[in-house]
């Protein structure tokens, strides 16, 4: 399916960076091209929620992809692309990100793509989670995260890489780049987004000990911008997009891409050097190692 989806999409160029656009030809892409023809447009595709009003120009993207979000290739795939159709529309000026699944934003990459697979499918994947980072970082149009459950790593670098994060008010979740936990290591870019939103000494401490925050302590050091009930989180990401959406859109797209272009434009700047270096390290038998022992921990619940 992924590999469908992906024969479906067409680089295009904006500037210097490359982007997605989505096919029409496979029946999944196609829905995602029809947002614009009355007010209110759903489409489902089979891992994210797609509902856009056009009446206030506010989309809203639920990730539905149980048991906890986790980002397989399929799903890196369709949000690319969704983004791309959302980007594309004239009738969207904003995309809220949140999750389907309780209690869980998105558990981060799938970590079975990861693991025990084929160098071809490495760089794959990664190309994919690349494509996700680069079109969403770099997005023109406004993107706030209602952070409704659990976001660890990529999960946590999707909320980082929207323009503003409101979290739910629940001490039992948790969000943070949890990588070395993993014995894994959080990419360049990823540590780039993470400095950019918090500064770098946190982002120091919380790399090296692959530190998970609590709302409370994440509000506290700027990883999120916002803590509400959560039965309020919804309501509440609207509200503070129609805020958003008082500015003009041309100043406001500016002003961010002045201040992110530069990140984007580093990883842009050696996508295949990237690629070969997550390739050949996850590829490590002591990487492979590490990262059977945390999924057989999970399974045994005891992370
Ligand atoms: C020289 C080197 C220089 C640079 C480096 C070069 C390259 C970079 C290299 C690597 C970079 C990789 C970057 C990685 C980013 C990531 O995102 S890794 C993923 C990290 N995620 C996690 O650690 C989350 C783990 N999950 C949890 O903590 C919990 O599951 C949860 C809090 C999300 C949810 O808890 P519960 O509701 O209690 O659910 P369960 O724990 O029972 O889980 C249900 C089910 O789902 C499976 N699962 C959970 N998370 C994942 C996942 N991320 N991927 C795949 N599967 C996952 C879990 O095992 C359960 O499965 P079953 O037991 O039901 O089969």
């Amino acid at each position: 399916m992924a590999a469908v989806l992906r024969r479906g999409i067409k680089f295009i160029s904006f500037g210097s960076s490359q982007v997605f656009s989505g096919g029409c030809k496979h029946g999944k892409t196609s829905t995602l091209s029809s947002f614009s023809s009355s007010n209110r447009n759903s489409s489902s595709s089979s891992k994210i929620k797609v509902d856009l009003d056009s009446s206030t120009g506010i989309a809203v993207m639920k990730f539905q992809n149980p048991p906890v979000n986790s980002m397989n290739l399929e799903f890196l795939t369709e949000f690319s692309i969704g983004l791309e159709k959302l980007e594309l529309d004239k009738s969207c000026r904003g995309v809220i990100l949140t999750s389907a699944q309780p209690k869980i934003f998105s558990a981060g990459l799938d970590i079975l793509d990861m693991y025990g697979k084929t160098p071809e499918h490495y760089e794959e994947f990664w190309r994919a989670v690349q494509d996700m980072w680069l079109k969403l970082y770099g997005y023109s149009k406004i993107t706030i995260a209602a952070i409704n459950g659990s976001s660890p790593a990529g999960g946590c670098l999707v909320s980082m890489a929207s323009d503003y994060r409101i979290m739910a008010d629940n001490p039992r979740y948790r969000i943070g780049l949890n990588e070395t936990q993993l014995g894994i290591v959080a990419p360049f870019w990823f540590k780039d987004t993470m400095v950019n939103t918090v500064g770098h000494r946190t982002t120091e401490l919380s790399l090296q000990f692959g530190l998970m925050y609590s709302p409370s302590d994440a509000l506290k050091i700027g990883l999120v911008d916002q803590l509400v009930p959560e039965e309020n989180i919804l309501s509440t990401a609207t509200e503070t997009m129609t805020k958003w959406l008082d500015i003009p859109d041309h100043a406001r797209e500016i002003s961010k891409s002045m201040l992110r272009k530069p990140t984007v434009d580093r990883l842009l700047a050696s996508r295949d050097a990237d690629i070969k270096n997550f390739v050949s390290f996850i590829a490590k038998d002591s990487i492979q190692k590490s990262l059977g022992l945390y999924l057989t921990m999970l399974k045994q619940r005891k992370v």
